[in-house]
């Protein structure tokens, strides 16, 4: 049975009720993690009263700021993490961001801050947020991010966070063969388009969820649900095997040709 009680779970990238983060943290509470949470400061605050009120059903016992941007708001939640917890099970790095004009229009036209800027949230963090929680996962552990097919295949405006969620899931391959030896997992899950804050920004996106209802081989695309249902799997001892991969929950699409 999927159990994860006694286990304590950080969640990253809940912004609101549609976020994919937002979906794996109701899945990881109903299989009885202990969960915290952050949120992404800025100077009105408007993500913190949302998340809190949003997460409330679920008891978080750690809600604290963190723009993955900032190294000593990293330091901090960790820190937070350690002062509270003591111990790290399962860390869920759910963000990403690039720019809205690098998400349309010709891939060459990236700017090399627009591309630094989408490698840096979206890529860089994995391994930022990975050091920082190896040594608080003493008795093994489970990261997961999120991918897109979009770092494997041509996806139209999807431009440099193609490039940026290929260099993700790359990540996940050298951060999982360090880990390994200390009984830490590393995985990625490929969701498949789903209407959010962040896939708003790419250009055309109406349409590619269309063509995946279509495509599919299941004739829809995925829910929230469903993206965090594989995170419990992947947090729990059921995956106790699984390392280094990049699971597809996209309703069958990545096997299609045409
Ligand atoms: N929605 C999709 O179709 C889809 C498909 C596959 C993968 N994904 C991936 O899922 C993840 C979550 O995205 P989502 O679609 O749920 O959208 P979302 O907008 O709900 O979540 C993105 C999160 O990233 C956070 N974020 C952005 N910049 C940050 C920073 N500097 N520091 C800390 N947090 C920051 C935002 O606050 C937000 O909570 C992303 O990695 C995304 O690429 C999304």
């Amino acid at each position: 049975m999927l159990d994860l009680s006694g286990k304590n779970a950080l969640v990253t990238g809940i912004a609101n009720n549609r976020s994919i983060a937002w979906g794996i943290a109701q899945q990881l509470h109903k299989a009885g993690a202990n969960i915290g949470v952050n949120y992404l400061p800025d100077e009105k605050d408007r993500y913190k009263k949302k998340v809190e009120e949003l997460v409330a059903p679920l008891n978080p016992s750690l809600i604290v700021p963190c723009n993955v941007q900032e190294d000593d708001q990293v330091q901090a939640m960790f820190a937070a993490v350690q002062e509270q917890w003591g111990r790290l099970d399962i860390l869920i790095h759910c963000l990403a961001f690039a720019g809205k004009d690098e998400l349309s229009g010709e891939f060459s036209q990236t700017t090399r801050q627009g591309f630094m800027t989408a490698l840096e949230i979206s890529t860089f963090s994995l391994t930022q947020l990975a050091a920082a929680a190896k040594p608080l996962m003493t008795e093994g552990g489970s990261i997961i991010t999120l991918t897109y097919l979009g770092g494997v295949k041509v996806i139209p405006n999807y431009n440099v966070m193609g490039v940026a969620k290929a260099g993700l899931e790359c990540s996940v391959r050298y951060l999982a063969s360090e880990m390994g030896p200390h009984n830490i997992r590393v995985n990625a899950i490929s969701a498949g388009p789903i209407r959010t804050l962040a896939s708003s920004a790419v250009g055309g996106i109406l349409d590619m969820i269309h063509h995946v209802e279509e495509t599919a081989p299941l004739r829809r695309t995925v829910t929230q649900t469903e993206v965090g249902n594989t995170a419990a799997f992947l947090g729990s001892d059921l995956a106790s095997g699984i390392t280094g991969q990049t699971i597809y929950v996209d309703a069958g699409y990545e096997i299609m040709g045409m």
